[in-house]
């Protein structure tokens, strides 16, 4: 008998998309929102981590996911663990497709440069981000139509703080 897939702790509402969710590891919850109105469900970590600083590690979730047609999931960092460790996920935001099969993962990196960071199996390590999203045609053409921006970009617009010369900015 298949377990109930509800998180009881945020009321289901009418527009809510179903996802289903098989559980690669029983010791686990499920990803679930904190608080109702939240974007981003959390993801638990499935193993013991430790991060030496610059290190990064690609950290199984226990969990893989079928999202419906037109659908994506977006790996995001957890601002907490970015604050207070400098950890953060390499490829942020991770892009899993909709149809992915496999066990959701998270590539986390310590981006403190001194202090190691040990993660817990059970920690909440990143949050997921159900979205809708548009699939493109690329029409091929010989010359864009013009715009006010044009090709300005990369600071184009000033306001960058000024770069160290230490720092080996150019
Ligand atoms: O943070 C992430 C990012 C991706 N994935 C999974 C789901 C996604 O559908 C698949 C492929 O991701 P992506 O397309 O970003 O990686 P790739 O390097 O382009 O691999 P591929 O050649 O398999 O597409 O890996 C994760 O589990 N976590
Ligand atoms: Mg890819």
């Amino acid at each position: 008998m298949d377990e109930p897939l509800t998180d009881h702790r945020v009321q289901h509402r009418p527009g809510d998309v179903p996802v289903l969710i098989r559980r690669l590891d029983d010791g686990l919850p499920l990803p679930s929102y904190a608080h109702p109105g939240d974007a981003g469900a959390d993801l638990y970590a499935a193993i013991d981590v430790e991060l030496a600083p610059g290190e990064r590690a690609v950290v199984p979730t226990g969990i893989a996911i079928a999202l419906p047609d037109g659908y994506a999931a977006f790996v995001h960092p957890r601002s907490g663990l970015g604050a207070k460790f400098g950890v953060t996920i390499v490829n942020a935001p991770g892009t899993v497709d909709a149809g992915y099969r496999g066990e959701i993962k998270v590539t986390l990196l310590n981006t403190d440069l001194r202090r190691p960071v040990r993660l817990r199996r059970g920690d909440r390590i990143a949050q997921l981000v159900v979205q809708r999203v548009e699939r493109a045609v690329f029409h091929e053409v010989s010359a864009l139509p013009g715009s006010v921006r044009g090709d300005n970009g990369f600071g184009s617009t000033g306001g960058l703080p000024a770069a160290s010369p230490e720092a080996g900015h150019n």
